[in-house]
């Protein structure tokens, strides 16, 4: 499946505003190390002129070989060509260390912006965006920017500040002779600016489709055990074919336009050098200049169609490096959807008292999803929320844990508005149990540890033990310490879950987010499970999340939700007597239930 863009004046390099705005920007990463980098750029002047030293001092030789000079002369030459040469390597040496030092120290400025900028957006934003595509951002872009940092800027600057010191040389010996190997200048510049018209966008489009590999590659792996299940594997492959075939024929076809300007300065090149002896030879005869004067041009003018080329051949480099950076930037300038307001007060320590007023959200505009939903909750109670799928039970704890903002209505914790609070003071009163457990790699204390840094030893122990997980841990070879491997791969379903509920113990929350934590599970395990739910819940505001209605029959107000509306709410009897959606709802569960016992539908 290959997506077709509109395209985006800011990643579209051929736009020229854009990319000067993008160099700019570039460059402002680098320009923080400005003393070590006026410090580069003096040696590469010294290099530049010592460069350019060199084929004076050819010229001089051979004025002193044809006769017009004696042997100590040339000595001095010599000693004077030796020393140059030094010159020449200290310079390039010490402005090649620090150009790469600068480079690193930039790259890792971006690259940590961009990731840190990353843990600032809203779920919204990751809603829009496929986490392969955002580490395509983060790997590939960073390392073509890496490449123009560490390679493409030192060859760029070191070969422009070695043609300016060349020109002015080549000036002083002959402005005529000058002006011709210009000419040959202006016509490597036509070619290359006519490839990079063609190049820029084609590269852009490279990265952005390299993206979508990355972002298809990351979903079929991710989903690898369902895509055996289904014997997908042959499909999945041809997809990552068709992409993978796309990004190729869009990358030759730039890599070629790129790599044609190679040939195409090489002859350029050539060129000037035979006009030069043609033209510089009859000057020699009509006794204009002397011989060593052409031979120190000669040299000049090769000298510097090396570093010109370079630019041009570095052209290709920059290119992707901007059409990259252009992207990162894009996703540095993305403002969070949902933001602390300018006299957002941390929340106060909350009792657990939550109220619904008249709310009304949307993921996407126009497309309501919760319709004036109204509810009090008092400190301590249990709300199960049930109802079909796609009702909307996950979306109001998206909004109550304010990762969405909501349209009309209010939501008050303990009377306060919540989006008029810190979004972190809200969220660490705040433990959810979900029902994917969802670990990271590190210890079993590390994970436990993770919903309150300050936690100590002796409490995530504890929490252990209420969640009906410390048997296990200790029956691990590290116990505590035990590492777990990819998000805890080395444990069972439940293991993982009981982790989470002790990890939501640790967090001490207020309220509590429960979603189904035991649909995975076998009978024993889910009722150890639910032995741990019990004790986390005690004294505190439970949201359950119920898709089995077996599981919100003890809870104080049961909301029954269905499009986006309470359409029903009440306790587990109250609800039954009603004979109503709840009821039906119930009872296809039960009958489903009492079929899948005796075979009987
Ligand atoms: N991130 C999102 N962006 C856009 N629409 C969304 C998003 N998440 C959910 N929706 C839509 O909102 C509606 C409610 O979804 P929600 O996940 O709240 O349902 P649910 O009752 O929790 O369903 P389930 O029981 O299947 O988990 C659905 O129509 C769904 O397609």
């Amino acid at each position: 499946m290959i997506r077709t863009k509109k395209s985006d004046p800011m990643t579209n390099v051929g736009d020229l505003k854009a990319m000067k705005e993008n160099i700019k920007r570039l460059f402002s990463y680098m320009a923080t190390y400005r003393y070590r980098l006026s410090c580069a750029i003096i040696l590469m002047i010294g290099f530049s002129i010592a460069m350019g030293i060199l084929p004076t001092l050819m010229g001089t030789a051979t004025d002193i070989i044809t006769g017009k000079g004696s042997l100590e002369q040339l000595q001095y030459v010599l000693i004077f060509f030796i020393l140059d040469a030094a010159a020449l390597w200290v310079c390039g040496h010490f402005s090649q260390r620090l150009l790469s030092d600068i480079s690193q120290d930039a790259l890792y400025t971006l690259r940590n912006d961009l990731f840190t900028h990353m843990q600032t957006l809203s779920l919204g934003f990751f809603d829009r965006q496929p986490i392969g595509e955002l580490m395509s951002r983060l790997s590939n872009d960073t390392d073509v920017i890496d490449q123009f940092f560490s390679n493409g800027i030192q060859q760029v600057l070191q070969s422009v500040t070695t043609v300016i010191i060349l020109t002015i040389i080549m000036i002083i010996i002959d402005p005529f002779l000058t002006l011709l190997v210009y000419l040959a200048v202006i016509g490597l510049l036509w070619i290359s600016t006519t490839i990079a018209r063609i190049s820029g966008p084609a590269f852009d489009n490279m990265q952005e489709e390299l993206g979508e590999l990355n972002g298809y590659a990351e979903e079929r792996l991710a989903g690898q055990k369902i895509s055996i299940a289904y014997q997908q594997e042959e499909s999945t492959a041809k997809g990552f074919l068709s992409i993978s075939e796309h990004v190729a024929r869009i990358g030759a076809k730039a890599e070629f336009v790129a790599l044609s300007s190679v040939p195409a300065t090489t002859i350029m090149a050539n060129l000037q050098m035979i006009l030069l002896l043609v033209v510089g030879g009859a000057m020699i005869i009509d006794g204009d200049i002397q011989l060593g004067e052409l031979v120190a041009f000669l040299g000049l003018s090769s000298s510097i169609s090396t570093p010109l080329s370079q630019i041009f051949s570095e052209y290709a480099l920059i290119m992707n490096a901007i059409a990259g950076a252009s992207r990162v930037f894009r996703i540095l300038d993305e403002k969070p959807a949902v933001a602390d307001g300018e006299n957002a007060i941390p929340m106060p320590t909350i009792s657990g008292d939550v109220i619904f007023d008249h709310v009304d959200f949307a993921y996407v505009p126009g497309r309501t999803v919760l319709k004036d939903n109204t509810f009090h909750a008092n400190p301590g109670q249990i709300f199960g929320l049930c109802g079909p799928t796609g009702a909307g039970k996950s979306t109001i704890i998206n909004i109550l844990t304010r990762y969405y903002d909501i349209m009309s209505g209010s939501i008050q914790v303990d009377n306060v508005r919540i989006d008029s609070v810190k979004q972190d003071s809200l969220r660490a009163q705040i433990a959810q149990v979900l029902q994917e457990p969802f670990l990271f790699s590190g210890t079993i204390m590390d994970n436990l540890r993770y919903a309150r840094e300050d936690a100590t030893d002796e409490e995530c122990v504890d929490a252990a033990k209420q969640a009906g997980a410390y048997e296990f841990i200790m029956a691990q070879p590290e116990g505590f310490d035990t590492f777990l491997m990819d998000g805890g791969a080395n444990l069972s379903q439940g293991q993982r879950q009981m982790l989470t509920i002790a990890r939501a113990m640790v967090a001490h929350p207020r309220l509590l987010i429960l979603d189904e934590a035991t649909s995975n599970v076998d009978t024993r395990t889910e009722k150890l499970i639910q032995n741990g739910l019990l004790h986390l819940q005690e004294g505190k505001t439970s949201f359950i999340i119920a898709h089995r209605l077996s599981t919100i029959r003890h809870a104080d107000c049961i909301l029954v939700i269905n499009e986006g509306e309470i359409v029903e709410r009440g306790t587990h009897n109250e609800l039954m007597k009603k004979k109503g959606f709840y009821f039906n709802l119930y009872m296809s569960q039960f009958r489903g239930k009492l079929s899948a016992v005796t075979g009987v539908s």
